[in-house]
């Protein structure tokens, strides 16, 4: 490509098998799976018999349904987990793993964590890479200089047999943060204060690079925390270029080329070239001076609703837009809030550090800070600290944290995502108010009827220690010109040192690729192309729906996603807003599908932009698929989900014109019937006249209107996979050697014997 390129572009660029003019097939390097988002995705591969084309780049956790008490006494996750659905998403992945033979660290294995903190903590994650997992937060991993995005569960089963995607390129969006940061001010207040900025729809259809004098001054783990909320921006992935605080952080990762290693000074040439060129386009632009950044903290239900902590609860009084002014007043008596109140005066009963975004050592370290002999204020009823892996909280016992915590009054738990989501035991009872360093205030993400306040690990362990929402400035010994929480507080050196000395047991030997032909045992254009029921022309009575940034835990929370099918959720779709508070699913008549004409309804409009934000849940069009809908219209969507609508057969239709969306809701609230025609891409009414034309992409039109399987379509194209990896090899080799999987020098592929230490024995392997 010529002219000046962003990292993004470079990376993309890179990873292109090829491009048919219609769509990307782009390669992916490293896949991370997790319980939640494969079990649909591995019974997918077996329906259709095919295999993982990669196992040696798939790397295999249970994070999300993990209980965070002690494993003292685990043996294995049937006997250890007591929640039966819970316990079987677990135990389905460990005979996902053994079946396709995956490298996977279980709960026995000192290793296991949140994904998103293993993959960097391994060196799986490297500069310029692909990374993939069926998570959103998967863009966490793009601190890196990787291009790491989340991914539904259709797609997760592509990767699995393909190791491609389809895509399409994003729109290139930058923040450049400059200047120092004040003092209490870390990273999170920063990613916090921009999406403040920006909107969760801000960054939608973008991959953002941040950059700037601030970003480049911070800490690997600092950068982790931005990337990671990139989503809640609405960005597809965040991206910062690698430097030698990124090569730093690499030396000695098992995973990571070794250190002077021919591999590895071929490694950091190539990673040096992954910067913006001066004068490359980005399509939008956001400037951040670190001086308008104070601890901020969050006061409703989407993440973009901040303000810095010396300012107070906003009143809707002040809004004049009629659809703002209805969500702020939502959102405050959802969060038992009164408009004008002091930010510093709102009581909290529960403390969460922990999460994707804030559950790295020095995060622990600068919490463990504040509350060094300190104690929990009385009104705190419970505070957690949940580490992101379990070599995290050795590290973190090794250097005496727990012991602060815990006399501190601060429960010091196992590693797992724990109360960022609650799919485990921890989480908030109705009406809690929880401080929590996590990503995402969405109404009863924490527990149902639960309150979330989202905010940096200082402040999360200030709110703890004062009992309400506190100026981590204004506290007794605060120290304005101690080194600021995002500087490593240690040499990196001996982070390393220790790094490597954690993980001396652990085999970390390298390994060959398996060869194309001996992956597909099916062969590649075999696969099945008969995916769904074509979509062609769609007609009947809308439902509308007059709500904006609908978030996927919304269309379905997480107390349904531990199923391992992908059908019968149509029970669980909205569950909040369909059925009345404390009951077993008794309808609330006020909510518009529980009302005739639309509780037959195959299409439904939003009037308000963003649907679908939030997680990669794929549930979420399950969900509305199983109740009957086909077809949503509204202004705007979040990215993952439009994707994922796609590749069930549905039919996102995005309509920034308001007067059209506005005119299809009229019809709709007067029980009028539409006809959507995907052939000819229009909308009419029940009497022929045309609404409005619209837009859809010619591939994922002739995906629809054929009902294709893309990973049939894909696999017809093998030669240009296997073409793509033998110029992998050739060019950049150190992504090869990395994998867990040595056994693949050794010949075929045998199905035995994946890497899972036994509790006790860890570093021991366990037969299976
Ligand atoms: C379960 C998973 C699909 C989900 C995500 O995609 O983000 C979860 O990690 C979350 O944070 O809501
Ligand atoms: S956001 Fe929370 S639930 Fe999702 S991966 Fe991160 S820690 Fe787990």
């Amino acid at each position: 490509m010529a002219g000046p390129r962003t990292l993004y572009d470079k990376v993309f660029d890179d990873h292109v098998v090829f491009n048919d003019g219609k769509s990307t097939t782009l390669y992916i390097d490293r896949h991370l799976v997790h319980e939640v988002t494969s079990p649909q995705a591995f019974e997918g591969l077996r329906n259709a018999n095919r295999s993982v084309r990669r196992p040696d780049c798939t790397l295999a956790t249970v994070d999300h349904n993990v209980p965070t008490s002690s494993r003292k006494s685990y043996k294995t996750v049937s006997t250890f987990i007591e929640e039966e659905d819970s316990r079987l998403q677990c135990t389905t992945l460990e005979d996902n793993i053994k079946a396709f033979n995956l490298t996977y660290f279980g709960l026995g294995d000192d290793r296991q964590g949140i994904v998103h903190v293993i993959g960097p903590e391994q060196g799986f994650t490297l500069p310029g890479t692909t990374v993939v997992c069926g998570d959103s937060h998967t863009s966490t991993h793009g601190a890196f200089g990787a291009l790491a995005f989340g991914i539904g569960t259709s797609e997760v089963e592509h990767v699995l047999a393909t190791q491609t995607i389809i895509t399409k390129k994003s729109k290139n969006m930058k923040i450049q943060i400059d200047g120092p940061l004040q003092p209490g001010v870390t990273s999170k207040d920063a990613i916090l204060h921009a999406i403040g900025k920006i909107g969760t729809a801000g960054g939608n259809g973008c991959v953002i690079e941040f950059c700037g004098s601030t970003v480049r001054s911070w800490s690997m783990e600092a950068r982790m925390s931005v990337c990671n909320m990139a989503i809640e921006g609405g960005a597809r992935a965040g991206m910062i270029a690698p430097d030698d605080i990124t090569f730093e952080y690499l030396k000695g990762k098992p995973l990571a080329p070794k250190v002077d290693s021919p591999e590895w000074e071929a490694a950091v040439r190539y990673w040096k070239g992954l910067k913006t060129d001066p004068g490359a386009h980005f399509d939008i632009e956001v400037y951040i001076d670190s001086k308008d950044i104070a601890p901020t903290v969050s006061w409703g239900t989407s993440p973009q609703d901040v303000v810095a902590i010396s300012g107070k609860v906003p009143d809707p009084k002040d809004y004049e837009d009629p659809v703002k002014r209805a969500g702020i007043e939502r959102a405050l008596e959802y969060m038992g809030l009164e408009p004008n109140t002091p930010m510093e005066d709102i009581q909290i009963d529960k403390v969460f550090i922990g999460s994707c975004t804030n559950s790295r050592i020095e995060d622990l370290r600068a919490a463990a800070r504040i509350v060094k002999g300190k104690k929990l204020a009385a009104n705190v009823k419970r505070a957690m600290v949940v580490p992101g892996s379990g070599l995290i909280k050795k590290k973190a016992e090794a250097e005496g944290l727990d012991q602060i915590f815990s006399e501190a009054g601060f429960e010091w738990r196992e590693a797992g995502c724990s109360m960022c989501l609650g799919m485990n035991p921890d989480i908030l009872s109705p009406k809690e108010r929880c401080a929590s360093t996590s990503n995402r205030n969405f109404e009863g993400r924490q527990g149902a009827g639960g309150r979330t306040h989202l905010m940096s690990p200082v402040m999360a362990a200030a709110a703890g220690i004062t009992g309400h929402l506190a100026d981590i400035r204004k506290l007794d010994g605060f120290d304005a010109s101690a080194a600021p929480p995002d500087k490593p507080q240690v040499s990196v050196g001996s982070d390393h040192e220790q790094d490597a000395a954690t993980n001396q047991d652990y085999d970390d030997k390298t390994s060959d690729i398996p060869t194309g032909e001996n992956l597909h045992a099916e062969g590649g254009a075999g696969g099945s192309a008969a995916g769904f029921p074509p979509f062609t022309v769609l007609k009947g009575v809308v439902a509308p729906l007059a709500r904006a940034n609908v978030d996927t835990d919304a269309i379905i929370p997480k107390q349904y996603l531990k199923t391992i099918k992908r059908t019968g959720l149509g029970v669980a779709l909205f569950d909040q807003w369909r059925y009345l508070p404390n009951t077993d699913h008794v309808e609330n008549p006020e909510f518009v599908l529980n009302q005739q004409p639309y509780r037959n309804s195959k299409i439904l409009v939003v009037t308000g932009p963003n649907f679908g934000c939030g997680s990669s849940r794929e549930h979420a069009p399950w969900a509305l698929l199983d109740f009957g809908i086909k077809c949503i219209i509204a202004p705007s969507f979040a990215d993952i989900f439009f994707n994922n609508t796609f590749k069930n057969g549905m039919l996102p239709i995005p309509i920034d014109d308001q007067s059209i969306i506005e005119r299809i809701a009229d019809l709709a609230a007067n029980n009028k019937e539409i006809e959507v025609d995907l052939v000819n891409q229009e909308i009419k009414t029940e009497d022929g006249e045309i609404i409005t034309k619209f837009e859809v992409e010619e591939f994922r039109k002739h995906c629809l209107v054929n009902g294709l399987d893309d990973i049939g379509l894909t696999m017809q194209h093998e030669d240009k996979i296997v073409r793509y990896e033998s110029k992998r090899s050739e060019i950049y080799p150190w992504l090869e050697g990395t994998g867990y999987m040595a056994k693949y020098r050794k010949g075929p592929v045998k199905i035995e014997a994946v890497k899972v230490p036994q509790a006790g024995r860890r570093g021991g392997k366990l037969d299976w």
